[in-house]
């Protein structure tokens, strides 16, 4: 077997990733992309937790325009997540990849509530585990929620998927001039305000240690060639040279 660099990963998804190129929803064909490459790493023997974002069916902040106040916004979008959550468990599933899902909101009918020592033992266990609803309150990103469940359950690193392949210095879909950072430190990604992840989400992730690396999930294998080691999109830590 490969010598793995990481045992244990939270690899955060956005909403949209889910909507492939239908760019609402869920589409069929994406999940099944996700779900071999999340069996490439399972094989390995690494243990996988997932946060899954809401971005494909609900956001609370656009929610406002159609006066929907963003407290109550914000728990449609948790609860995308959870939609988002199931159709990734079924996925997997039918992958024979053991998931379970654990809510931050109880939903106790369609599924548990989270509970961090139950978490903890399927991991250890080689189940999957999705973290749905975000972190069960308005105002948080599951970008938070990633970041706080990593901390909770020991991760050695966050995957951060996402459509472009790093850091860069400004928003590469808007800025083709932006250039990309091999490492960069959680108080650059601060103090320049770089909009990869949100501002919460490193904070917790710099006063905790948590490495994160940002990546493109287009590229095939790449959450395969992460965990074996390789340098692939941009490390975030106490450590980069910028
Ligand atoms: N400095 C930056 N470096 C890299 N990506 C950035 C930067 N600023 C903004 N972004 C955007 O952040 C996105 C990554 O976040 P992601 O969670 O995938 O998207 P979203 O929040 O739209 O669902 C990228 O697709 C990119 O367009
Ligand atoms: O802890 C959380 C996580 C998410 N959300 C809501 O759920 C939506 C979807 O989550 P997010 O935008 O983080 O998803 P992504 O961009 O990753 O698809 C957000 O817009 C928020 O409205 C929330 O209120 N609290």
């Amino acid at each position: 077997m490969p010598i793995r660099a990481y045992k244990r990963i939270l690899l955060k998804l956005s909403g949209e990733v889910l909507a492939g190129k239908t760019g609402y929803g869920i589409d069929g064909t994406m999940l099944d992309y996700l779900a071999k490459e999340v069996q490439s790493v399972v094989e390995l023997g690494t243990q996988v937790a997932i946060v899954i974002g809401g971005g494909n069916i609900f956001r609370g902040i656009h929610g406002e325009r159609r006066g929907i106040p963003r407290a109550s916004g914000d728990q449609i979008g948790m609860l995308a997540t959870v939609m988002n959550s199931l159709a990734l468990q079924e996925t997997l599933r039918s992958f024979h990849i053991p998931t379970q899902i654990q809510s931050a909101i109880e939903i106790r009918s369609i599924v548990e509530p989270f509970i961090r020592q139950k978490a903890l033992h399927y991991l250890e266990d080689g189940h999957v585990i999705i973290f749905a609803a975000g972190t069960g309150h308005p105002f948080f990103t599951t970008d938070t929620a990633a970041a706080l469940r990593a901390i909770e359950i020991n991760a050695e690193a966050i995957l951060k998927a996402t459509k472009v392949d790093g850091v860069y210095s400004a928003d590469p879909v808007l800025d083709p001039t932006a250039t990309r950072f091999e490492q960069i430190t959680y108080f650059e990604v601060l103090q320049q305000r770089l909009k990869v992840m949100d501002l919460t989400a490193i904070s917790l992730c710099m006063e905790h240690h948590v490495p994160i690396i940002v990546f493109n999930l287009n590229v095939a294998g790449n959450v395969k060639r992460i965990v074996l080691g390789e340098t692939i999109g941009t490390l975030v830590n106490n450590e980069g040279k910028g």
